[in-house]
């Protein structure tokens, strides 16, 4: 792992929460994306090297869906920048995390992505993002 690539907040709605995401890091959203797989719509913010990534549900079944129903707002998840993202899967594998999707898919803001089960990280859903280059 490289270094914290993002973090996840879910909220109930992306405009509501850009106005407060703005007035709290005072600046502005740099990008929304909308991720159709994840059932997902995001925005991003920089502060300094770090970045937010804001999560609204786009449907019932999305993992933010159920995430808000069953815990409301807040942190969803850490997302750390990898090298080699085959490669990790596979070390974290050997290491005896589970890793939800062990194929990569396609994430936003260019990157392939992968997660490791909160159940297997002390109550952390991770995030492993490669830049798609
Ligand atoms: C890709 C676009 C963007 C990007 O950066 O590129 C994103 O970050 S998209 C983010 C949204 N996508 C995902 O989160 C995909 C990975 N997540 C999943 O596959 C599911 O959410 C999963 C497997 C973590 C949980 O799904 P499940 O259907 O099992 O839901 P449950 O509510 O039954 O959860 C089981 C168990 O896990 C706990 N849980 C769920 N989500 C989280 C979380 N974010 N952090 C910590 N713990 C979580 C939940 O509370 C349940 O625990 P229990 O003790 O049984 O209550
Ligand atoms: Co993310």
């Amino acid at each position: 792992m490289k270094k914290i690539e993002h973090i996840g907040i879910a909220v109930n709605s992306i405009e509501t929460s850009n106005s407060l995401f703005e007035k709290l890091l005072g600046t502005p959203c740099y990008k929304e994306e909308e991720v159709a797989s994840e059932g997902v719509k995001t925005s991003f913010f920089m502060t300094g090297p770090n970045k937010i990534e804001l999560l609204e549900a786009t449907k019932e079944d999305s993992p933010i869906a159920k995430f808000l129903a069953k815990k409301g707002e807040g942190i969803h998840h850490i997302a750390f920048e990898v090298e080699d993202i085959v490669a990790e899967i596979a070390r974290l594998k050997e290491e005896g995390f589970t890793i939800i999707n062990e194929i990569p898919k396609k994430g936003a803001d260019n990157k392939l992505v992968a997660f490791v089960h909160p159940k297997t990280t002390n109550g952390v859903l991770i995030e492993l993002c490669q830049e798609i280059v």
